[in-house]
């Protein structure tokens, strides 16, 4: 099932051409990772699926209602703010909104997934940056949308909820959801993305399993970087290595 669908999305911003005719789908079962360089457009492509700016062409999601929209896509913007004093598991109930209930599995689910059992009733704007980060994915988490899409979700996290947090992701989308994210961790997002989009030069540069589109001339040409690459018995590791010119 095909959760959201571009067709030649092109955004101006301020009279500059940021995107230019990208076409892309996520399907349920998925985990996107969109990648490129700073500046690429990554973050004002998904803002411009969800509709939040204008774009020309077509979005699934635009389309929405807001209401239906926040029932279809989760958002994890890339700014963590949060805006009150409320408890770790009140701000993770708030992702119960769109769906105007009470729900309490789905967001005990999500305090579990991100291990935030022991800092529920902490303030969250106490939190550390990280644990702000995983609460605020674990608000994503219990909107229980078919389609997830986080901007920079592992940034600030360590290592082990970084993998973890790839983890809950592929679970979701082993369950039959999808999950797009933009991340700068080549090694995470060959290891855990089944597939990989990466932007440069304003558009869909490739598009594919992550050992198919991490090539040296697209490392080369969307990163300016070189990358050693092995095949390991846990999957692909790839290590950034050099500039390239
Ligand atoms: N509100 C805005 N007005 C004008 N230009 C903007 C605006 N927001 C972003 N831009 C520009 O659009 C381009 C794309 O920005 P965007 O935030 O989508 O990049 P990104 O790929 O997500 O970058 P990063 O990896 O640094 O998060 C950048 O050149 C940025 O300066």
């Amino acid at each position: 099932m095909t959760l959201l669908t571009l067709t030649q999305m092109s955004v101006n911003l301020r009279g500059r051409s940021v995107l230019t005719d990208v076409n892309l789908t996520v399907s349920a079962g998925e985990v996107v990772g969109l990648i490129g360089r700073n500046g690429v457009g990554k973050t004002t492509l998904m803002r411009a699926a969800l509709g939040l700016i204008p774009a020309s062409g077509h979005s699934s999601l635009a389309d929405m209602s807001a209401n239906a929209r926040a029932r279809a896509a989760a958002w994890m913007p890339q700014t963590r703010e949060i805006a009150w004093p409320v408890s770790v598991a009140d701000l993770v109930a708030l992702g119960r909104l769109p769906h105007d209930d009470n729900a309490q599995a789905p967001v005990e689910a999500a305090l579990a997934h991100m291990a935030l059992g022991p800092l529920r009733n902490r303030r969250a704007t106490n939190l550390s940056g990280g644990e702000q980060a995983r609460a605020l994915i674990a608000r994503a988490l219990a909107q229980e949308t078919p389609l997830l899409m986080a901007d920079e979700p592992i940034s600030g996290l360590d290592p082990a909820h970084q993998i973890a947090t790839m983890e809950v992701f592929a679970g979701i989308a082993a369950a039959g959801r999808g999950v797009m994210l933009t991340l700068h961790d080549i090694g995470l997002a060959a290891r855990h993305c089944t597939r990989l989009v990466i932007l440069s030069d304003g558009g869909v540069l490739a598009d594919g399993p992550p050992g198919e589109v991490l090539t040296p001339a697209n490392l080369a040409q969307a990163f300016g970087i070189s990358a050693f690459h092995a095949d390991s018995p846990d999957g692909p590791v790839f290590q950034p290595l050099r500039r390239v010119t």
